[in-house]
């Protein structure tokens, strides 16, 4: 046990008990999936959050490298009521602070009531209230964070080889690794390209389709990947999960905008308002889009406040998810989002426009 302080944007600091030494700072989010905890932890989506369990037991069934999302953990520290020793062990192996035994209940609702926020973070022997605020005068707001593309994309493209049904550019703007398994299972082969390729990277592997990825942060800081929505749409079907909707809606003249505390669980209900089914997501997201423009269709909403979920040209063949159908964690109700993904290389779409 060490000393642990978490200093909030709202002025307060909050005592916990110290897992993980180290000092750090971050926007302050919660999940309230109650399993998953290895997924999250490495979900790209995470990075430089600050990220609370509001399920109070983490760690409970261990820690198996067969269930990351990527190869290292990305939440610059992590809360919960309680970490067992399996996640305190891998945390300090990754040098990522953690800090329990203090009342999430609280700080969720906290959250809730004010927003995401920044916070800071001292943990270790001799750490201070002062130690935290002082990470806390350092933290930027996540918009700040212009090239955060780069911390989470591969450097060099990756090729997987699935199949000959369907080659994907799959634009790696902190992809989750379940994103290019969905792909591979269905025959498809995943061309991984880094977040900031050039029309000519993507016309160099020849894709049938252009798949853009989730990833960390405010979407309009992926200029290059709405680069090349904009190029190829029209020529090439389109496809985008989460931060990949946000960047498809932004290329096609809509507009994304932040969240008061945004979406992050396995249990957020979406409707699909073609055939009324509501299906349960996992959702990982603090912005959202705003308004779609005139070329994408609102296919689906989210039952509790009405924010896009799906986004649709069936003329031009674009086809998004503001949540994860590729789960991991969370139910897999959505995973024949990937079916109808590859029928768009299937069928004749999209035509091209004059343009
Ligand atoms: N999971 C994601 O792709 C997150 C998208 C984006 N960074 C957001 O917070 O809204």
């Amino acid at each position: 046990m060490s000393d642990a302080y978490l200093a909030l944007e709202d002025g307060r600091v909050v005592e916990a008990r110290g897992r993980v030494s180290g000092r750090t700072r971050g926007e302050l989010v919660f999940t309230t999936a109650y399993t998953g905890y290895e997924e999250s932890l490495t979900d790209p989506s995470y990075e430089e959050q600050v990220l609370t369990f509001s399920y109070p037991l983490i760690g409970n069934y261990g820690v198996r490298e067969e269930r990351f999302e990527s190869d290292r953990v990305h939440p610059r520290a992590a809360i919960a009521r309680e970490f067992t020793e399996d996640v305190v062990e891998w945390l300090d192996v990754e040098g990522i602070p953690a800090i329990d035994h203090l009342d999430t209940r609280e700080l969720v609702t906290s959250i809730r009531e004010e927003g995401a926020m920044k916070c800071g973070i001292a943990v270790g022997p001799g750490a201070t209230p002062e130690d935290a605020k002082a990470e806390l005068a350092d933290c930027k707001g996540m918009s700040e964070h212009t090239d955060i593309g780069a911390q989470v994309s591969v450097d060099d493209p990756v090729v997987y080889e699935g199949g000959s049904d369907a080659t994907v550019a799959l634009i790696d703007c902190g992809a989750k690794g379940s994103i290019t398994d969905s792909l591979l299972e269905r025959g498809a082969t995943v061309h991984v390209l880094p977040y900031d390729a050039t029309p000519a990277d993507v016309a160099a592997v020849d894709p049938d389709i252009l798949f853009i990825s989730n990833g960390p942060g405010d979407p309009e800081n992926f200029e290059a990947a709405e680069a090349l929505v904009d190029e190829y749409v029209g020529d090439l079907p389109v496809a985008g999960i989460c931060l990949g909707q946000q960047v498809v809606a932004n290329a096609l003249g809509g507009s994304t905008e932040k969240m008061s505390f945004g979406h992050r669980g396995v249990n957020q209900p979406v409707r699909d308002l073609e055939s009324d089914r509501v299906v349960m997501t996992t959702q990982n997201h603090g912005y959202t889009v705003g308004d779609p423009g005139d070329r994408l269709n609102v296919t689906q909403v989210n039952v509790n406040d009405g924010t896009a979920e799906g986004l649709e040209n069936e003329t031009l063949g674009v086809l998004t998810r503001q949540y994860h159908p590729e789960a991991h964690p969370g139910p897999n109700d959505s995973l024949d989002f990937f079916d109808d993904v590859l029928d768009l290389v299937s069928t004749d779409t999209p035509v091209a426009t004059s343009d």
